[in-house]
């Protein structure tokens, strides 16, 4: 039977835990093909304040990967809006002329940041803070200049500036009322956050009307009505969000302000649905995320036609992200002549608490210095507890003198409290995933529960909750395990393939007990990794059990084209290599031709089913650009050409890639070669970086260009190429033996320490020896070029490349 078409306008944080709702629910009922502007798969984007102050990467906050879609059978199309919904003939059109029809449409668009408008707004370096985009470009900045003035004093504005604080930058913050956070907290708690703000080194300028953006091309200063003016490099606005709703409302759906839905989020038009910050329950578009999800899992329900009371609202909370404060409102936390107030204010430990109560019920609160009431009080106010008859001192009990709780708040808690507000998770539903699927992990309670997936802000309840169901004992034992699909940590299955002498990736799975049939997407690539390592002659590598970009062997851009990077050994090339690229490009219309910063031309935006026959006419190795392997080494001129140049870079560095080209490593490893200390190559920030000095090589390793920047360390110093190569053989061996798979060179040296990676692989052991045997017998055995062999392989051509029949014209 024909699928039911699913499409979705939006890849953000509501429109795809819809759709996880949905196929948890039924799977194999839709068609599903999603639409995203930006050009990323589905991230957290409160993890971006994380980002930006410096505790997670821009790979950490990634929710869905291209993995997930393509496991679910998804269609994405990323940095591909749509612009166009005809709801008469159920057809949408995006922005680069898809086409496509649907049988059931989710809108969840989300919002856009409010940009005041003011004189002098477009300026360079006036943005906002709502995608990776703007925290990339605040990181970029933060390299250039110093001064940083954030509009608006509500959560965002403070996150942004503790971000920015974090990156160096001199911090103002401008607020138009005299207390900052209004919408959450009252005047005591915001004076203590402004206090504590100000003792992290935020400057603020409180009642300030701001009236122009001065600059030239680049913003220099901000205005405001009074006068005054302060200097800036940069202006983050973040003054409130605007639903997006333009294409709905162009689209005749009825919205206000935001797309306006009822109790099953139906929009006014048929089979048309909202979910997220663009939809509107009941008069309210909410702007936080626990809302947004519960809408989606009335939405799954709906769709898949299973029961469902609908969605009937929400109470919301609100905690600042900001290491060193804890701040919590919720409900309705400002007196009224129907309300009293229940209050604690302790100057000395700098603790602030307030709860609301109307006709007996906690209706508000607001938590500064202590949130640890706060999910107590959250239940209250959404069981609606009477507590008339309650002891006042029980709704905010004292503490003990060195600050504990009477009671471990985790312990108190009732099994059907929420911990995980964000995801509405509670106590007895973590208790019982803990006990019966053996968590032992906040990570592991994460993946089996969501709880602590979207702000983090649970993550030490969960961990607390670890410790009273196992013993704390228990919980400190426990090491990582690779994913949720084991407990068995890394090196535990390395261990067990080696001493068994294991063969496929079931087998591993089988033997040890997984707890998944199929794996998932971490497992099974580290699986495959560990195996081909163990056996390199024996080993048939399992595709399927790859990385997307390293099963089409190409990288994967937002828009669902391709990149091709064809190998230039030590980034040389020749005119016969650049007329084939050139040909090449002009057959296949590739769009643009990029100079690497390896050194190498990449083809950009290369169709899939286009691949192989690129490959073919290009008759050039694959450059590895997308896999866990050796991926380029560059070079400088050397002393050919260079006049400070003391040794041949270039022909070092091609005997390096010709001698390792292929080989798989547990992360990527890219190289240099200098001539001499100049290092135009790069040399200091690769895994393995070579530098030529008078008479010898000097080698660095564990060096990171990336988002870790990590300079090499000095390795060893030799005389001769060869002995050059040797160590390089060992060292690059020990890691692919020793490290953890998707762990770079520059964590590994870390962990396990330069001094005694020098001892295992400089000192002349049998250990040594040994390196360097099997790293010629993982050589010997490197298959040949991918793409010469799917050139020559039609089966898995047509597996790989063929274009789906999709129910999409472009
Ligand atoms: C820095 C920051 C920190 C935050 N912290 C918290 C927090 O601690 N707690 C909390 O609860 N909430 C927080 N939020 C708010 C939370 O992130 C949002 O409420 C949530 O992301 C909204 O989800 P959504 O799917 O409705 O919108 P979004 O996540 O914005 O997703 C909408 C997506 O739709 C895309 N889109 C728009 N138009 C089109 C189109 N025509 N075609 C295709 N795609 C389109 C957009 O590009 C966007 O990617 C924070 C927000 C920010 C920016
Ligand atoms: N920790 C969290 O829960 C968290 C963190 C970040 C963002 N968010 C969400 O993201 C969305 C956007 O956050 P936001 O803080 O921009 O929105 P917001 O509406 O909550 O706050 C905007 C703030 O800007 C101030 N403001 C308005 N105009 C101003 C002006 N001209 N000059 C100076 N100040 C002015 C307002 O008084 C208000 O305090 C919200 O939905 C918010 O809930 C949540
Ligand atoms: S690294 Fe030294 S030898 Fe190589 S190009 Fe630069 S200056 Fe010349
Ligand atoms: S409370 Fe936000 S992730 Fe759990």
């Amino acid at each position: 039977m024909q699928k039911e078409q699913l499409v979705l306008i939006g890849n953000g944080m509501a429109g795809i835990r819809a759709i996880e709702e949905i196929l948890k629910r039924d799977p194999e009922r839709f068609e599903i093909t999603i639409f995203g502007e930006e050009p990323h798969p589905n991230y957290n984007r409160i993890a971006l304040s994380s980002v930006l102050q410096g505790d997670s990467s821009v790979e950490d906050i990634i929710l869905n990967d291209y993995d997930w879609y393509e496991k679910n059978g998804i269609t994405l199309y990323t940095g591909d809006p749509v612009v166009k919904v005809d709801k008469r003939r159920k057809k949408i059109e995006s922005k680069n002329g898809v086409v496509c029809h649907y049988d059931h449409l989710i809108f969840a668009t989300g919002s856009n940041p409010f940009m005041l408008p003011l004189p002098g707004a477009d300026k360079e370096g006036v943005i906002a803070f709502r995608d990776i985009k703007d925290c990339e470009t605040m990181v970029e900045t933060s390299k250039h200049y110093k001064k940083a003035v954030v509009i608006g004093g509500g959560l965002l504005g403070l996150e942004a500036a503790r971000g920015l604080l974090n990156l160096n930058m001199e911090t103002d913050v401008v607020h138009i009322f005299d207390y900052l956070m209004e919408r959450q907290l009252d005047a005591p708690a915001s004076d203590m956050l402004k206090r504590e703000l100000e003792a992290q080194g935020m400057r603020f300028h409180m009642n300030k009307h701001t009236e122009m953006i001065n600059g030239k091309e680049r913003v220099e200063g901000v205005t405001f009505k009074d006068g005054t003016f302060l200097e800036a490099d940069l202006v983050v606005m973040a003054v409130g969000i605007r639903p997006n709703i333009e294409l709905a409302s162009e689209a005749g759906l009825q919205t206000e302000r935001a797309i306006v839905v009822n109790d099953f989020m139906e929009t006014s038009a048929k089979d048309i649905y909202a979910v997220g910050e663009c939809a509107e329950h009941n008069g309210i578009a909410y702007g936080l995320v626990a809302p947004l999800y519960e809408q989606g899992s009335v939405l799954a329900d709906h769709l898949c036609n299973q029961e469902t009371e609908g969605y009937k609202g929400s109470l919301t909370y609100t905690k600042l992200k900001v290491s060193g404060v804890d701040v919590f409102s919720a409900g309705h936390f400002q007196d009224n002549e129907q309300t009293r107030a229940i209050r604690v204010h302790d100057e000395f430990e700098g603790i602030y608490k307030k709860v609301v109560v109307q006709d007996d019920t906690v209706v508000g609160a607001v938590l500064f210095g202590d949130t640890s009431d706060s999910p107590r009080l959250l239940d209250m106010m959404k069981k609606e507890q009477d507590i008339s008859g309650m002891n006042k001192a029980v709704i905010l009990p004292s503490e003990n003198a060195d600050g504990a709780s009477d009671e471990s708040s985790v312990v108190s808690m009732a099994a059907d409290e929420q911990i995980c507000d964000c995801n509405g998770v509670c106590k007895g539903e973590i208790v019982e995933a803990i006990r019966n699927d053996g968590l032992a992990t906040v990570a592991d309670v994460t993946k089996h529960t969501n709880a602590g997936r979207s702000c983090g802000g649970c993550k030490p309840l969960v961990s607390d909750l670890l410790s009273a169901t196992l013993g704390d004992e228990a919980v400190a034992s426990q090491k990582e395990p690779i994913c949720g699909c084991t407990d068995l940590s890394h090196d535990e299955v390395s261990e067990v393939i080696k001493d068994k002498q294991l063969s496929f990736t079931r087998e591993v799975m089988n033997v040890l007990g997984w707890e998944t049939e199929e794996g998932c997407s971490k497992c099974r690539p580290a699986i495959n990794y560990y195996l081909g390592l163990n056996q390199p002659e024996e080993y048939e590598d399992d595709y399927t059990s790859r990385f997307i970009n390293e099963r089409m062997h190409a990288n994967i851009q937002n828009d669902g084209t391709y990149s091709v990077v064809p190998r230039m050994y030590g980034g040389v090339t020749d005119p016969d290599q650049l007329r084939k690229i050139a040909d090449t490009a002009e057959k296949y219309d590739v769009p643009m031709l990029k100079v690497t910063g390896g050194q190498r031309i990449d083809m950009l935006g290369v169709n899939k089913e286009d691949l192989p026959s690129v490959w073919e006419e290009l008759g050039m190795n694959s450059g590895y650009a997308y896999a866990k392997s050796i991926r380029t080494v560059k070079t400088c001129v050397g002393e050919d050409f260079c006049r400070f140049g003391t040794q041949d870079s270039i022909g070092m560095g091609i005997q390096i890639e010709k001698k390792y080209e292929r080989l798989n490593t547990p992360h990527k490893v890219k190289m240099a070669v200098s001539a001499c200390p100049r290092n135009c190559a790069e040399s200091g920030i690769k895994d393995i970086g070579i530098v030529g000095v008078e008479g010898a090589w000097e080698m660095y390793v564990g060096g990171n260009g990336g988002v870790d920047l990590r300079g090499g360390d000095l390795f060893c110093k030799v005389e001769t190429g060869e002995e050059l190569l040797h160590h390089i053989s060992a060292f690059l061996q020990y890691y692919r033996e020793d490290a953890r798979y998707l762990e770079r060179t520059s964590h590994w040296v870390e962990r396990v320490g330069l001094d005694h990676i020098r001892s295992v692989v400089l000192d002349d052991t049998e250990k040594r020896k040994q390196l360097i045997e099997n790293m010629e017998k993982a050589l010997r055995a490197l298959p040949e070029d991918p793409w010469t062999e799917i050139s020559e392989n039609e089966a898995k051509q047509k597996e790989l490349f063929e274009k789906k029949q999709l129910e999409v014209v472009r």
